[in-house]
């Protein structure tokens, strides 16, 4: 059967990375999906957002939605302080299968948990399943028609405390719209909109930050 895109993803990382240095694994991604295929990875441009966005931070815990080959995963947990873990939801199968050995060649497989299945499902669970109690940090990148109900259900379960962050991809494109008027609209939550580039493209993107007020 003929491989995915993804999967020649992964054959470029495991043949032009190096194991245990996830900056090489990132550099790998970027060159393979600049120069061969696009693929819809945060990229170089965005992902020094989010480093600088997420080291403010400095969380203990971080919910990722939508791993896909795993590169937001890595990039973060490079920049982890020591305990901290990723939390990284993806209901994909085979998407998942890649970002594990992604996330394995990179030497982070210890600070990120893939779970497997779709976000509604697994962010119902993570008190009662997975003994979150609140989350610190979150990175939404999956399908952008649920970046509103997925923040929405956060909220109503209690996973938001005062002062956690939620950095969204894609605000201009695809575009989260919704998601956008009703965290910029909302007194719960401080604003700040990161202009960019589409990954790997001259198109305009940019990252919006929602910081929850509690
Ligand atoms: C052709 C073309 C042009 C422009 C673009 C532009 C562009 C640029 C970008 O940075 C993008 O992030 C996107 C984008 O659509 N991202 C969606 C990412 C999905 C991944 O997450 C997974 N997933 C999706 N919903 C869920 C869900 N509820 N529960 C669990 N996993 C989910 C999927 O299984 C995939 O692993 C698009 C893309 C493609
Ligand atoms: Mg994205």
């Amino acid at each position: 059967s003929s491989r995915s895109k993804e999967q020649r993803i992964l054959d470029f990382v495991l043949k032009h990375a190096v194991p245990g240095d996830p900056t090489s694994v990132l550099n790998a991604i970027d060159k393979y999906c600049s120069q061969q295929e696009w693929a819809m990875n945060v990229g170089d441009e965005k992902g020094l957002i989010l480093d600088r966005v997420m080291q403010e931070a400095s969380p203990s815990l971080v919910l990722e939605l939508g791993t896909y080959c795993g590169y937001s995963a890595v990039r973060m947990a490079r920049l982890l302080k020591q305990g901290a873990q990723i939390l990284t939801v993806e209901f994909n199968r085979d998407n998942a299968d890649i970002a594990r050995q992604v996330l394995e060649f990179a030497g982070v497989k210890d600070k990120v948990q893939i779970l497997e299945g779709s976000s509604e499902e697994v962010i119902r669970q993570l008190q009662k399943k997975h003994a979150v109690d609140t989350v610190d940090f979150i990175f939404i990148d999956h399908w952008k028609d649920r970046y509103l109900p997925d923040t929405k259900l956060m909220e109503e379960l209690g996973l938001l405390r005062k002062g956690t962050v939620i950095l969204a991809d894609n605000v201009i494109f695809p575009g989260a719209p919704d998601f956008l008027q009703y965290v910029r609209s909302s007194p719960k939550y401080d604003c700040t909109y990161y202009p960019s580039h589409l990954e790997y493209l001259d198109a305009e993107d940019g990252l919006e930050k929602a910081v929850y007020k509690g």
